[in-house]
Order: C-alpha cells, then structure tokens, then sequence
C-alpha cells in the first residue's frame, strides 16, 4: 500500500464532532492531524466508488491485481461502503465495481467467489455455504474447491449481491473476489488479474476478532519495514488467506471508516493509527518497475558507452594496437610501427603484423609511401619534382640519401643538420654528442605518415650499428618520457592518479558502511528491549516510538544495502584500475628498454630486471 492510496470516510453525525475534515486532513479534537489521499465526509455512495472504487478496477482491467480494505469501529460505515444500503441509489462500492467490469469487459472470463473468516477461524463459502479448506502454497494460502460464479450481466452481479447478503454473518471478515482473464493479441498470452474486496469485522466486538486484526496490523507494519524480513502472515487464516493480496506485487489501497462522534473518539484514534501504519507500507516495487524512466537509461547507457571508449582506447596502447576492436584511429606510435613492419618486410622480414582494419589502412600507407620514395628515386637527378619545388632542401636531402655513391658528400655538405653517421664522418664528430642526441629524440617523437619519416627511419637504421653514449638512466628516461613514450607515460599517471582516487572513495565507503551497521546494532538493540502497549481491550500493540525506531530500522537497511553495494562497486573499480595501472607501468617499461636498445644500442631488460 502506498500512503497515496488510504481514504478516510466519515459518518454522517448529529453528535458533537470530535474529528473533522480539513481538506485531505482529519484534524482530531483540533490538534492531531492525520494526511490521507482523501476524507469523505458528507460523501454520497457514487462519491466514494469514484474516489476510492474506481481507479483499482482500472487498474485491474490493465491487469494489476488490487485490493481494498476496509477497515473501522462497529458501525462506522465499512459495510455500508463496500456493499451498501438497502435502497438503489445506496449501493456500495462493490456491487458498482461489478457493473463497471460487466461494462467494460463484455467478452473477457469474470468469475466472481465470496467467502468470509469467522471469528471461530474457520472459512465458509458465501455463494455455495459450506467450510472451505485452506492450503499453502508458494504465494500464501490457497482456498481449496471454493466456488465461483460468471459475471455476465446485471442480473448476474444481483444474483451475487443478494447471496452474500443472506450468507455472511456480523463478527466475521467477508472477502469478494474478482478475477478476470483477459486474451493479449498482440503477446499471444493470458493475463489474469485479481481485485479483492475485504470488510473486515469491527475491532472490540470479540477478542478473537481484536487478536485478528491485531496480527493485520502486525503483517501491515512488517510489510512496511523491509524486504526479505519474515512477515507473519500464517499466524491467523486472516493474514494467511490475504497473504497473495497484501503482497508487493498487488496494488493494496485502504478505506478506513469512523464515526466522529465524541464519545466514540478512542475507537476513532485506533482506525487513525490503523491508516497511518499502513501509508507507511511502501508502494509495490513491481508496480512502480514497471516503467523505468527512459531518460534516467539512456544517460546511464550513455556513460556505460563512455566507460568502454576509454577501456578500448587502454587495451589498445596495451596490446601496441593490435586489439581487433577499436574506434579510435591508429595514434602516432602506431602508425610508425606500421611502418617499420612494412620496411622489415621490404628488405626480406616478416609479414606485417595486421590483425584490424585499422592497421591493414596504416599498412597499405606505407606501402604506397615506399612506392612513392622508388619512383622518386627512379627519376633522373636534378630533375625537379612538384615537391621538391614546394619542400626545397629537405626533399632534395631525401633523393641524395637513396643514392648510396653520393651519400658522403650530401652529409657532409649539410654539416648544421648532423645525424650520428654524418657527425662522425664530419668535423664535429663525437665531440657533439648532444646535439646527436637530440636529433635521435626528436626524430623519435612524432611520426607523420610524410616521406620524411620514412626516409629519417631508414637513415637511423643505417647507422644501427653506431650508437651514440647512452647518457645517465634519469636523462634517457627523460628523453623517452617527453618523445616517443609521451603517450604511454601520460596514460600511466592518469591511471595511477584515478587508482589513487578511487582506492580513496573505497576506503570513504567502507566507512559509511561500517557506521550504518553500528547504528542499527544499537537500535535492533533498543527495539528487542522496548515492551509492546496492552490497549484496554487486551490487544497487544506497539508503541508509537517502538515503531518509529522499527520505520527508522527499515531505512537504515536500506541505507546499509546502497552503502554496501557503493562499496563493493567502488572496490572493484579501484582494483580494476590498479591492474591497468601496472599492466601500463609494464609496458613503460618494456617501450623504455626498446627505445634505449634503438637509441643507444643498449641491451633491453626484462620488466621484472627493471621493476
Ligand atoms: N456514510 C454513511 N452514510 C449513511 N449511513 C451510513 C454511513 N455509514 C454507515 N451508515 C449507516 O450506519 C449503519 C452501520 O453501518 P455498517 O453496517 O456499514 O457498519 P460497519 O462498519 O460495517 O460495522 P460492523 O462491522 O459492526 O457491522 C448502517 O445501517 C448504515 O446505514
């Protein structure tokens, strides 16, 4: 039940009032209020089918089961509003549901039963009298061979009333079930929905009427404390046979009936402590689950999509682009190690290592960059080429390189642009091993896929076998760090600095989680030692702040639930990326150790030698 659906409905009196209506208010001897979804007070019975009747037979014709009970002092009106009175216009909710459902469903199954719970805790059949059986089964008590009419047409929902008017007995609780079976074309399926009615016997005619509705309440106040907790519904045939109907996947609104009279106040405040336990139940969450909200899914698709962008891109770097998937072009590193495949191919290797799409494109490239490098060098020299028009010395420098006879003079002609090779053979020599190193690193930086990278890698591998000084580890690294390792250097301090973060949200998590159990510790404390109140008529309840701290219980599990999950999501996120973190830090390693072989011609050490 959600506090949306309790109604409040007030009988007619000439006596001095006690309890009045202000707007959805009962406002008691002008102080206590309680706030119900509506207070009929004056209201006619057509009135009160609309306000209370009539949204639960629609909603069972949309094929969510519902229930209403009806709950109040002896003669407050609970009969009176479900059944009604004796003259037409007077006709309660009931008999108005059933000619609404005749109305509407013409060629749907309707079959109707009616059987009451006696104060003796026995259960008779209102449409065929005769004890009923009660079995259990997996959603609560079931009634064994009970009967049940078709609902065809006016005369039918007469023939109904009119039995369970001679049949029921006063003292005893009276249950009319509905059921409906409807065809879905379009699902190809059956869907059958229930809508029950309950006027319940009036508290303090019997004490064994008062420990039934006692054990109601007890139900009432489990099902509004949490989910999974034990509710004790087979403690009377009652609870146990409204088990199915009280559950979370039924719609449950309630009509509490009183006489505001005076002198009838005690019973009046008990029917207001009934209504405002009950609005206190939590709406079904099957009912409210049934329409998530569309644009709370797609933000969180949206930030899912994000999330895998960014694991691709990592897994990409990781495995050196050849990852099948991706989304992202090939990033610089990449492309040149497309490129040196190609070459080591060309000059007798391996095939290159393709596995994407996106590096068969960087691949074919290449290939078509060599291709334009052969024919340039095939052209007679001093021929000039539109490129060579536009580039001038670079392009110039890089026909004289294909040609091996002229390959001294054109170094030695170009004696401010030095590579390792051509220092050595011109005057600077050795003695500029800086200037050397520089030209090693910015070479290494960036590879464009221009012929001038090409022809720079062919140049370094030419003079492989002459490496300059390999400088102190600090500067090397440094070197690595802002040229060819920018890349993987970077994405490593991001990974550790969002470990670092999320290790720090765990950790806050883990906190909360552990004060939210200690609160509830010394609260589940406090409600095993709070004794229940003895009302004058023997019924055993529980205290207003005994239930307070029970409400108070069902929050924090929740809170103690969300708390939980946010941690062990945290977690695992952190974790998650602490492995990436390291999976990275390895593979800084491993380009740290390739590109110092390249560089300085360094043997290159194992990750575990470097860690
Ligand atoms: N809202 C109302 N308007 C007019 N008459 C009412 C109203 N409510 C109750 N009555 C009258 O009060 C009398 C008692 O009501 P009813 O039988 O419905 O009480 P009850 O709550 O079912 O009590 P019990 O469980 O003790 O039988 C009825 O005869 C009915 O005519």
């Amino acid at each position: 039940m959600s506090p949306d659906k309790v109604f409040v409905r007030l009988r007619p009196t000439e006596a001095v009032q006690a309890v009045k209506k202000a707007k959805n208010c009962v406002v008691i001897e002008d102080e206590c209020e309680f706030e119900a979804t509506g207070v009929l007070d004056n209201a006619s019975q057509d009135e009160t089918f609309k306000a209370v009747g009539r949204p639960l037979v629609e909603a069972t014709l949309r094929g969510i089961s519902s229930t209403l009970l009806a709950y109040g002092g002896i003669g407050s009106g609970k009969t009176y509003s479900l059944f009604g009175g004796k003259v037409n216009h007077e006709r309660g909710i009931i008999p108005r549901a059933l000619e609404m459902i005749v109305q509407k469903m013409g060629s749907a199954q309707i079959q109707v039963s009616a059987y009451e719970v006696r104060s003796t805790d026995h259960i008779v059949d209102l449409l065929t009298p005769g004890p009923i059986d009660l079995v259990t089964c997996t959603v609560g008590g079931q009634l064994r061979d009970i009967s049940s009419y078709p609902l065809k047409d006016g005369q039918s929902v007469r023939d109904i009333m009119k039995l369970i008017e001679t049949n029921r007995t006063i003292n005893s609780h009276q249950m009319t079930s509905i059921t409906i079976l409807q065809h879905d074309e379009a699902a190809g399926e059956t869907i059958k929905s229930q809508l029950l009615f309950v006027d319940l016997a009036s508290a303090g005619r019997n004490s064994v009427v008062s420990r039934q509705l006692s054990l109601l309440e007890h139900v009432v106040v489990t099902l509004g404390c949490k989910r999974g907790t034990r509710v004790p519904y087979r403690e009377c045939r009652l609870t146990h046979t409204l088990q199915a109907s009280l559950s979370s996947e039924t719609n449950t609104a309630l009509l509490c009936t009183l006489q505001p009279d005076k002198k009838l106040l005690s019973e009046a405040l008990a029917t207001i402590r009934f209504a405002s336990r009950a609005s206190k139940m939590p709406i079904s969450r099957e009912v409210r689950d049934r329409a998530p909200d569309p644009f709370l899914k797609v933000a969180e698709l949206n930030k899912e999509i994000e999330t895998l962008k960014r694991e691709l891109s990592v897994q990409s770097l990781l495995t050196r682009g050849k990852s099948t998937m991706g989304i992202e072009p090939l990033n610089a590193n990449q492309i040149a190690e497309a490129q040196r495949q190609v070459e080591e191919y060309l000059a007798g290797g391996q095939y290159p290592d393709v596995i994407s799409n996106r590096q068969l494109c960087a691949v074919f490239t290449a290939f078509k960059q060599v291709l334009a490098k052969v024919s340039e060098e095939m052209k007679p020299k001093g021929a000039p080429t539109p490129v060579e028009d536009t580039k001038g010395n670079k392009s110039a420098k890089t026909s004289a390189k294909g040609n091996s006879g002229k390959q001294k003079n054109d170094a030695d002609d170009k004696p401010e642009t030095p590579t390792p090779k051509s220092a050595k053979r011109g005057d600077k020599g050795k003695n500029d091993k800086k200037e050397a190193l520089d030209k090693r690193a910015s070479a290494s930086k960036v590879a464009p896929q221009t012929e001038s990278t090409l022809s720079d890698e062919i140049e370094k591998d030419a003079g492989a076998d002459e490496h300059p000084e390999p400088p102190e580890k600090q500067v090397s690294y440094k070197m690595f760090r802002e040229g060819e390792g920018r890349v993987v250097v970077r994405l490593l301090r991001d990974a550790e600095v969002q470990a670092i973060n999320l290790e720090k949200v765990s950790q806050e998590q883990a906190e909360i989680y552990n004060d939210r159990i200690k609160i509830r510790n010394e609260l589940k404390r406090k409600v095993r030692n709070t004794p229940d109140e003895v009302l004058p008529d023997g019924r055993p309840v529980i205290t207003e702040d005994k239930l307070a701290d029970i409400l108070k219980l069902k929050s924090l599990k929740q809170e103690l639930t969300d708390a939980e999950k946010k941690f062990h999501v945290s977690k695992a996120k952190a974790e998650y990326c602490r492995d990436q973190a390291r999976k990275i830090a390895e593979r800084v390693v491993i380009e740290f150790a390739e590109w110092e072989k390249r560089t300085f011609g360094l043997e290159s050490k194992t990750p575990a030698q470097e860690a």
